[in-house]
């Protein structure tokens, strides 16, 4: 099942979105843009208002400012159901009365299709999401993960160009985040739709999405491919966010960041280990370094490595990157009264 094209615009794009709830200013100017076939990730801590950019674009928040287009379609002042997006929110909403065929039928139904041409779309799209054999099946008798993955057909058999998805995985435990990973990977490269996710979850973003765009109090600070963003942060906030563990204060507002591939365990300087935790991996330690304090994963055959109060250790220069450090006064995300 292939995705509508709509015009000939991305799948979606957005233009200087903004939205305040009272003195919090929620989503600040917000640009996006989304390619048919591309997963879009907003990545930010709690708060920062992914979800208002994700419901402004769905037209279920009235926008202060701002411009939506989906498909190449102007959408920004049309209601919810006449932007023809797939939605997918944290809690399935899947209506409790309806069959698992129902629900997904229920999106082509309404936008007109006839019932036999509505089930089979649905079936479709069941199929895609491996859960042919229990369309009779009512939500109450699925499992967690089944439940989302209703979710996720009832949006695809929408037939729209763009999905929006609200941390699709949060309610699931991590055996199955894994697995349904895995499934969203391989179901948006067959679909081809664009698909705009909202997590604040950085590995989810790192293994679903083309491009993510972190965001923070209302902006985005930085946009790029995964790979870039990760190894290329603009700022010491966005390299913590991102789960580099080594991004040590320095002088004049700057930060240095020493990512983990720039450490050589077993040659170089001795370090004297000021601490160290057993971990189901293996052992976290913390040792003195001319730089500062470095902490290090070390795996169980590293592990060997650190003797009891030493770990030698080589810094590989070139890969330390000097960013400016943000970390301490974030951005208010209260406006200035005007
Ligand atoms: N209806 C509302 N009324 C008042 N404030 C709101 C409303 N919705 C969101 N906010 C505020 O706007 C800011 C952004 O919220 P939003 O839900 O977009 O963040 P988020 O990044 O999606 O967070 P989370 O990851 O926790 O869902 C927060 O400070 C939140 O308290």
């Amino acid at each position: 099942m292939t995705q509508q094209s709509r015009g000939s615009g991305p799948a979606l794009q957005v233009q200087g979105l903004c939205k305040a709830f009272g003195p919090v200013q929620a989503a600040a100017d917000v640009s996006l843009c989304v390619q048919a076939g591309e997963t879009l990730a907003l990545l930010g801590p709690s708060g920062c208002g992914k979800s208002t950019v994700l419901r402004g674009v769905a037209g279920l928040e009235r926008l202060d400012s701002g411009r939506v287009e989906v498909g190449g379609r102007d959408v920004s002042s049309l209601p919810p159901e006449a932007r023809h997006v797939g939605l997918v929110f944290q809690d399935y909403a899947l209506f409790p009365h309806l069959s698992v065929l129902g629900n997904v039928s229920y999106g082509p139904r309404m936008r007109g299709a006839r019932r036999p041409a509505a089930q089979a779309r649905a079936r479709e799209a069941l199929a895609l999401v491996d859960l042919s054999a229990l369309e009779a099946r009512r939500p109450a008798q699925l499992s967690g993960g089944q439940q989302q993955r209703v979710a996720l057909a009832r949006a695809v058999a929408t037939g729209s160009p763009l999905l929006l998805l609200d941390e699709p995985l949060s309610n699931l435990d991590e055996r199955l985040r894994a697995q349904l990973r895995t499934d969203l990977h391989a179901l948006f490269a067959r679909i081809g739709a664009g698909v705009l996710l909202v997590t604040h979850d950085q590995r989810e973003a790192l293994a679903l999405a083309h491009r993510v765009a972190v965001m923070r109090a209302g902006r985005i600070v930085q946009q790029g491919t995964a790979a870039e963003v990760f190894a290329r942060p603009a700022t010491a906030w966005v390299a913590s966010f991102l789960g580099h563990t080594n991004v040590l204060g320095g002088q004049n507002g700057m930060a240095r960041l020493i990512p983990e591939s720039a450490i050589r365990l077993g040659q170089g300087d001795c370090c004297r280990v000021t601490a160290r935790q057993v971990t189901e991996l293996g052992e976290t330690v913390t040792v003195r370094h001319p730089l500062g304090a470095l902490t290090l994963h070390l795996s169980a055959r590293e592990r060997a490595l650190a003797q009891s109060h030493m770990l030698q250790l080589e810094l590989d220069l070139a890969q330390v990157l000097t960013l400016p450090d943000d970390r301490e006064s974030p951005p208010s995300v209260f406006r200035e009264p005007s």
